[in-house]
């Protein structure tokens, strides 16, 4: 058999089924797809527990992926394709780039790393000590919310810092929400697997994880970037109250359009409400409910 695009099948971290879009040479299959329009690739690699990267292509001998230890795996690329497939699907988006650039995860970074980030290149993801995480692929808001920063490094560009972080770290978790909108919740998937029903945060309820919910309680600080997992829960309301408002097929059309045509790398909360609210203007009419929404979203989080 020629070198070829395959479909396997294989078994998540929480043990769902998914067939996958493999690649078959000379007697090995890889999790690399190439079913994506203008040659877009999508390939999962593994560090083994190590931490260089990008590490070795994830590789099975029958494009069988049932093994525990691949489950990571499975899900870190079937996740990217579903990430790919929206931002092409909802919004016309050819991959982070806008331009088929490959989407590389190397998932089993590290040792008992707690943790997944988006190194500028590509995403990375540890597998968790057990306790306060499992592999972090395996939650699909957590995927999209790297992969968004992808997005967002090619586009607004907003720095990781302060408001401008807050903001960066906001849209990351809003469309991790747009991606998986079972809940508002974020990474409840892969957060204390002995733990049900809690979560690394929430947009509906920042507080209930230790996030502001109003400009009132602004965290200043230099830590984390100037806080910008803490205070991202200010916007993230904004989004959460505006969804509630409007629905997310609106939603997800205006903070596509602000992210991409409106937002700078200094941006800040006030400039974000008025990036949002030209894109509502845009879309929908600027004397419209739609507008009327988001501004009343803003107005609830002391952003003016
Ligand atoms: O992408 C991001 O914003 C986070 C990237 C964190 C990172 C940055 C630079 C180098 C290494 C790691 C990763 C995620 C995050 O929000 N991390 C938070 C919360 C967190 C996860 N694991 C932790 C371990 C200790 C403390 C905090 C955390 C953070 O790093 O703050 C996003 C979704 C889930 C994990
Ligand atoms: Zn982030």
């Amino acid at each position: 058999v020629t070198d070829a695009g395959t479909t396997g099948y294989g078994y998540g971290l929480l043990d769902d089924y998914k067939s996958l879009n493999t690649y078959y040479s000379n007697g090995t299959y890889y999790l690399y797809d190439v079913t994506k329009p203008m040659n877009g690739v999508i390939e999962t690699r593994t560090a083994n527990n190590g931490s260089s990267l990008p590490g070795n292509y994830s590789v099975d001998s029958n494009n069988a992926w049932t093994a525990y230890s691949q489950a990571a795996d499975v899900d870190a690329h079937a996740y990217a394709g579903k990430v790919y497939d929206y931002y092409k699907n909802t919004h016309n988006r050819n991959s982070f780039d806008n331009n088929g650039a490959t989407i590389r995860s190397t998932v089993h970074y590290g040792s008992n790393y707690n943790n997944a980030f988006w190194n500028g290149s590509q995403m990375v993801y540890g597998d968790g000590d057990g306790s306060t995480f499992t592999s972090l692929s395996g939650a699909l808001d957590v995927v999209a919310h790297e992969l968004t920063h992808a997005v967002t490094e090619r586009t607004a560009g907003l720095q990781y810092q302060y408001q401008s972080g807050a903001l960066n770290e906001s849209f990351s978790d809003v469309f991790g929400y747009f991606l998986d909108s079972g809940d508002y919740l974020m990474g409840e998937d892969v957060y204390t697997p002995g733990v049900s029903g809690d979560a690394l945060r929430s947009l509906s309820n920042p507080p209930q994880y230790g996030q502001p919910a109003h400009m009132n309680d602004y965290i200043n600080t230099s830590s984390d970037n100037g806080g910008v997992h803490t205070n991202s829960g200010i916007p993230n309301k904004a989004a959460y109250n505006t969804i509630q408002s409007i629905g997310k097929a609106k939603a997800e059309k205006i903070y596509y359009r602000a992210l991409t045509v409106y937002l700078t790398p200094t941006s800040n909360f006030s400039y974000a409400r008025a990036a949002l609210l030209q894109s509502a203007a845009d879309l929908y009419g600027s004397g419209s409910s739609t507008y009327n929404s988001v501004k009343a979203a803003w107005d609830a989080v002391g952003v003016y």
